[in-house]
């Protein structure tokens, strides 16, 4: 065919640019940077963060200073090579829980939100850089329509177990008359119940804490209707595809239920930057939320005995009781092992007698650390964790036998997931009156058996499996290139 020369030349394709959108919270934060850099590595392509102005300013003091985050500017470039660009959340001076309503928080963030990020992306154009596709985390589905309002499509980022999802999609959906059967156990947390799909057994107490909750005045009842909001999206015909931070060898069962469901479920994970990089540059650490505790709890890790130190800690958000945290310092006391121990600064103050806990002669307690480098350390024996899902799949990719003190949202399936692999153990929780206090005896037990030879050979099994799927060739590697190829 004769080509007429006087038609004007086919636009060329503008370059893959990846823009990450995350709520402003640590555990949202980290699994985002870790795809960013994944995304980075992978294709070589531009990719920005955008995430709170608060965040931001915490996480890059100097360059907030400097003005990178002003609506002019093109972003703040990190060491890694990844942008970063703010959106307004309507929090700028951040959001204080103590204060502000959290209700309103999530009204807010959409209302002004769906403004700035509106704003983000008619300016990367204009800076030459247009978005090519948005990735959005956790309780911000609304970024969808504002990726669609400007022409770009959007993809979800899941930063949970692809279990999580599926007791999200099943209750909602009905499917197998999941929802009678959770209001007919009355908030039993012992009763079994069944989940299409996921192996049994599945006990309520296993289940995201947001769909069982029998509390008539639960304060978070609205994040169930954002995940119900979030099914009832997955339903449509202009269904996100789903990236998801699990990988098939883990959650086979999930992963199929899913998306024979008709999700279109990407399972991308581990995605966990250390795994590519050396281990002094993971992301963890470095530009976090939180004030890190300088290097002399590695130093200190350094003098201890090989599969030795216990690992204490519960995540950016969860508080430990004052009750909880003597308990916890009991067991360390009887135990008679060296422990690692983070307790954040706000948890310090809000329950004061928390403060006055040091580690004495074996122990190290510490207000913030690199986490992935402790867990990387060959003297740590055993994680006592809440079970976020950063932090147990971070167990799992480092071979760490876990203790599991899960406390609400998806906390729980993560722990029944650490027991169906075989790589922890969770811990029996006193009863309500007692405020759910896991005592001293109970904690020790727990550490006494995953530390035993048999959880650590699963431990290690997993961490092979794990570190398998995200390497070159693995199936999770394969997944996301073949994702960002289409
Ligand atoms: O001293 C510390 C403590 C933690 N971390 C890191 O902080 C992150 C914490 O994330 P996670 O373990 O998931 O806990 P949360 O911060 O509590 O995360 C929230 O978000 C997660 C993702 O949605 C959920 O799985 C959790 O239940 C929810 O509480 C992890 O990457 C840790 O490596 C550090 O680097 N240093």
């Amino acid at each position: 065919m004769v080509e007429d020369v006087r038609s004007s030349p086919p636009a060329a394709a503008a370059e893959p640019h990846f823009l990450i959108v995350t709520y402003p919270a640590q555990g949202h934060i980290n699994p985002a940077r870790h795809l960013a850099r994944r995304l980075l590595r992978a294709t070589g392509a531009r990719v920005t963060i955008s995430t709170a102005v608060s965040a931001f300013r915490k996480m890059f003091p100097e360059a907030a200073v400097a003005g990178a985050g002003d609506d002019a500017g093109e972003g703040h470039r990190d060491a890694s090579g990844v942008w970063y660009v703010p959106y307004s959340d309507g929090y700028d001076g951040g959001f204080d829980r103590a204060v502000h309503d959290h209700t309103h928080y999530l009204t807010q963030v959409k209302l002004v939100g769906s403004r700035t990020l509106s704003g983000v992306l008619t300016r990367l154009p204009a800076a030459g850089k247009p978005v090519t596709l948005v990735v959005y985390t956790l309780l911000l589905s609304w970024v969808a329509g504002v990726a669609r309002s400007h022409g770009v499509p959007a993809a979800l980022y899941w930063i949970q177990p692809a279990s999580v999802l599926a007791a999200y999609l099943h209750f909602f959906r009905g499917t197998g008359g999941l929802d009678k059967a959770v209001a007919a156990a009355s908030g039993d947390p012992m009763a079994v119940v069944e989940v299409p799909g996921l192996p049994s057994p599945v006990r309520i107490r296993d289940l995201p804490s947001f769909i069982v909750s029998t509390s008539g005045d639960d304060p978070y009842a609205f994040v169930s209707d954002m995940f119900r909001e979030l099914v009832d999206m997955l339903g449509r015909e202009d269904s996100p595809s789903v990236l998801a931070n699990t990988f098939d060898a883990m959650e086979p069962d999930a992963v199929a239920s899913l998306q024979e469901h008709g999700v279109d479920l990407v399972p991308v994970g581990p995605v966990l930057s250390f795994l590519d990089d050396a281990p002094a540059k993971t992301v963890a650490g470095n530009n976090d939320l939180f004030k890190n505790d300088g290097s002399g709890y590695l130093e200190w890790l350094d003098t201890q005995e090989p599969a030795s130190v216990v690992y204490i800690s519960f995540g950016s958000l969860s508080m430990m009781s004052k009750r909880q945290i003597e308990e916890v310092a009991m067991a360390m006391s009887e135990s008679g092992r060296p422990f690692l121990w983070v307790l954040r600064e706000d948890n310090r103050r809000s329950e004061g007698g928390g403060a006055d806990i040091a580690g004495g002669e074996r122990g190290m307690v510490v207000e913030w650390c690199d986490q992935v480098r402790v867990l990387s350390h060959p003297s740590v024996a055993c994680f006592v964790t809440h079970c976020g899902w950063n932090s147990t799949l971070e167990s799992v990719a480092c071979g760490v036998p876990v203790v599991g003190v899960p406390q609400w949202t998806d906390q729980g399936t993560n722990a029944w997931l650490v027991e169906r692999l075989g790589t922890g153990v969770r811990v029996t929780v006193g009863d309500k009156e007692d405020g759910g206090v896991v005592d001293a005896g109970e904690l020790r037990r727990c550490i006494d058996f995953a530390t035993s030879e048999m959880v650590r050979a699963k431990a290690t099994l997993w961490r092979e499996k794990a570190r398998a799927a995200a390497a070159e060739g693995g199936s999770s590697e394969r997944n996301l290139r073949a994702f960002v190829a289409k």
